[in-house]
């Protein structure tokens, strides 16, 4: 793995005197590679969610009105109601551009436009897959279903669109973000929904577990509904890539079956560069947006149902 040098940091908006990481001499960068960075543009470590930072309250806010609120119904009504796709029509490319309006609450790593992350991801992983085209493109759209946010997509509240994802229908595991929150939610208390199978059984797959809602199942919706061309594997990383408990946390293994076994391999890939790629460096879209619309074109129809 390659690290930063102090020239590095300053790019990423932090004084590197004060950050204090040994540098060692041997790991630095010598190629063009993506450069896995030590902390995150606010001084910290990435996905701290305990460290004193601006946006540790508001972020611990956000995990407690999720943690309640994300029960089997919810989830349940949601999927069917954003699943008819009757609301908008448009192209990839028009849902990014919206992105520029939206902030997501839940991120202790990034207060930037959505769009910059979209492009920081897609372009980090470009560095290092150049001819994987689809990873490029899944890059680019995996966090397309936060307009769930703007008025024309119904206006959901932050904690119904944004977050790290978990089953429900089940016990939620200990790894989850802020777990004490939990203890509010009605499910908790429900035995048909608190044990560690729940309604679910050993090796179901994860395409028959209910994922809280948010922007990952919805956009994996959009995606299929509108006939994508793009590989399984796409449309795994997009359904499951803020499912930490699992590609990180290797928790709830034992509701995936060996489909789930095979996507999981090519989501861990995916997350080093939708985490770490975040930061102030900001990327200039009308220089990549030709390369981008290529690849639209190459996977998707023009318009899009959503
Ligand atoms: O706060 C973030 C953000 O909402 C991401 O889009 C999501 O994928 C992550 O899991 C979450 O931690
Ligand atoms: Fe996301
Ligand atoms: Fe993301």
């Amino acid at each position: 793995m390659t690290i930063l040098n102090i020239e590095q940091y300053s790019e990423f908006g932090v004084d590197a005197e004060e950050t204090k990481v040994p540098i060692d001499e041997e790991e630095l960068v010598l190629d063009n590679g993506f450069v896995v960075p030590q902390i995150n543009s606010f001084g910290h470590t990435f996905r701290d969610y305990d460290a004193e930072s601006q946006r540790q309250e508001g972020v611990e806010n956000f995990y407690r009105t999720n943690h309640i609120n994300q029960t089997y119904d919810f989830v349940k009504k949601m999927r069917e109601e954003y699943g008819k796709l009757d609301r908008v029509e448009m192209s990839i490319w028009e849902c990014c551009e919206l992105l520029n309006e939206v902030v997501d609450e839940s991120d202790p790593d990034l207060d930037e436009p959505q769009i910059e992350h979209l492009l920081q991801t897609a372009e980090a992983i470009r560095k290092d897959y150049p001819t994987e085209d689809w990873l490029h493109l899944t890059g680019l759209i995996h966090d397309l279903g936060k307009v769930l946010l703007l008025p024309s997509f119904g206006e959901l509240p932050q904690w119904a669109v944004v977050g790290d994802t978990y089953p429900v229908g089940c016990a939620f595991d200990e790894s989850i973000v802020h777990h004490k929150h939990f203890k509010e939610n009605p499910d908790y208390n429900n035995p048909a929904y608190n044990s560690e199978y729940g309604v679910y059984s050993e090796g179901c797959g994860l395409n028959n577990v209910l994922m809280s809602w948010g922007h990952d199942d919805y956009m994996y919706l959009v995606a299929k509904e509108n006939k994508t061309t793009l590989p399984s594997a796409a449309l795994f990383i997009i359904r499951y890539h803020s499912f930490y408990a699992l590609h990180r946390s290797r928790a709830y293994k034992h509701l995936m079956n060996e489909e789930d076994v095979e996507n999981l391999k090519w989501l861990q890939i995916f997350n080093k560069y939708d985490l770490y790629s975040k930061s102030k460096v900001r990327v200039d879209v009308e220089k990549v947006k030709p390369y981008y619309l290529s690849l639209i074109e190459k996977y998707f129809p023009a318009k899009l149902k959503w």
